[in-house]
């Protein structure tokens, strides 16, 4: 990678500030923190900077929403994963925060504050801007080098992400590192056949990602499940009927239909789309053939006998991506589908996992470690695999280019 990384960064000693995606779902009420994952995900970046002084930079959530908080508890439980100390400063880079990272000394971990509680941090700035910002000149005259381990933050143009790396010597962090090669090798050396397999509700990233997979012959066939495949359905010419259409056009994804459309023209035969769903009828589970979905009745999940004949093609890959469920998963009565789906994944040479969401199937299956990655990124893994180089990794260019 045109990246730098902590292996090749020289020194390992002075004031390292380190971006990490500590971005978790939290319960607004009590303030636990839900699922730790991204937290046991950084560990090997911080025990790696252990002769530093480490200044730990995150944000949580964004401005008005409800698990928009302060970091205390991230601090607590770093300092419990990584089983050392962890100071918390509820200040990013005023009097407070400077006084405790000037009184620092080697082996000591800081956390600041959110970042996003500072107003520039939510900003979206191409790197030039976002380097004049506050916050970057400030955090900037702070530390001796700066490690960028968010990949889950990686699609984000915001100052932290894209400023700081053009002002302060910047490096990929170990998971970084990790996120990329992993995601990378999906376009380079994946065992074929390669299976993308495109469900759950982000409807544009996914035919963005069909679009560059098929296109660039990155992928061998698409399989569509989840809220993707209610839009391939209608492409198809389908009724899937009023819930669901309603649901699509809450979510403003109309104007994908026509893109696949497009798509279902280009490449007929590489887009598996079921023939059989799942919905909602009377309180129970019902299965229909997809030219006699009811009208009144929401598609949940695939029919058994597609997800069974899809199961069966993603088995035969020698490469799947995963990315978002297969139906409403969370309700027992229509997780059947999207379980199938994930036990096949489990199943190939080299699995590559995205999505929240997806993860949280696979950990009710207990099959974390039946996959080769499963990504700490939602929306960056997605976009990556669009083939867009990711705003962040741009930026640890530049700063290579500036600073060597
Ligand atoms: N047919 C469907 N109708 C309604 N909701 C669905 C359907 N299929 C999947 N879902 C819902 O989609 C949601 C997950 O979609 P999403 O695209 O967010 O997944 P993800 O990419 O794994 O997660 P994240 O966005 O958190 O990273 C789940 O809550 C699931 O219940
Ligand atoms: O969870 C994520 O996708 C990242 O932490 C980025 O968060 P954002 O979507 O609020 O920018």
């Amino acid at each position: 990678m045109e990246i730098g990384t902590i292996g090749d960064a020289g020194s390992r000693s002075g004031t390292v500030m380190l971006r990490v995606d500590f971005n978790s779902p939290i319960d607004p009420s009590s303030q636990f923190i839900l699922d730790d994952k991204r937290f046991r995900e950084h560990l090997p970046t911080v025990q790696a900077l252990e002769d530093t002084k480490l200044v730990v930079l995150t944000h949580q959530s964004r401005p008005g929403k409800k698990d928009f908080t302060t970091l205390e508890a991230h601090a607590e439980k770093l300092e419990r994963l990584a089983g050392r100390a962890v100071t918390y400063v509820d200040d990013i880079f005023g009097p407070a925060a400077r006084e405790t990272i000037r009184n620092m000394k080697r082996g000591d971990i800081v956390m600041l504050e959110n970042l996003r509680f500072n107003a520039e941090e939510n900003l979206t700035l191409k790197p030039e801007e976002a380097k004049k910002t506050i916050l970057v000149r400030k955090l900037a005259g702070m530390a001796d080098w700066y490690v960028n381990d968010a990949f889950g933050t990686a699609h984000r143009s915001q100052p932290s992400i894209v400023g700081l790396p053009l002002a302060v010597k910047t490096v990929a962090g170990l998971l970084m590192e990790r996120e990329v090669a992993s995601l990378s090798r999906v376009f380079t050396g994946a065992p074929r056949p390669v299976t993308f397999v495109l469900g759950g509700t982000k409807v544009d990233d996914s035919v963005a990602v069909a679009e560059n997979v098929l296109s660039n012959g990155i992928a061998d066939r698409v399989v569509v499940t989840g809220v993707v495949a209610n839009i391939f359905l209608m492409a198809q010419g389908y009724d899937i009927g009023r819930p669901s259409t309603q649901l699509i056009e809450q979510l403003k994804y109309c104007g994908e239909v026509a893109r696949a459309r497009q798509l279902l023209a280009a490449y007929p035969e590489s887009i598996l789309v079921p023939e059989m769903v799942a919905v909602r009828e009377n309180d129970a589970r019902e299965e229909y053939p997809v030219d006699a979905i009811p009208a009144d009745a929401p598609v949940l999940d695939l029919g058994a006998d597609s997800a069974a004949t899809l199961a069966a093609r993603i088995r035969e890959s020698g490469t799947v991506v995963l990315n978002g469920p297969a139906g409403l998963f969370e309700e027992e009565a229509f997780a059947a589908g999207t379980f199938e789906i994930v036990r096949a994944a489990s199943t190939v040479e080299f699995s590559v996992v995205g999505g929240g969401h997806t993860a949280v199937a696979i950990e009710k299956l207990d099959l974390e470690n039946a996959f080769t990655h499963i990504s700490t990124g939602g929306g960056a893994c997605i976009e990556f695999l669009t083939g867009k180089k990711l705003p962040a990794i741009r930026a640890m260019e530049m700063s290579r280019e500036i600073f060597g």
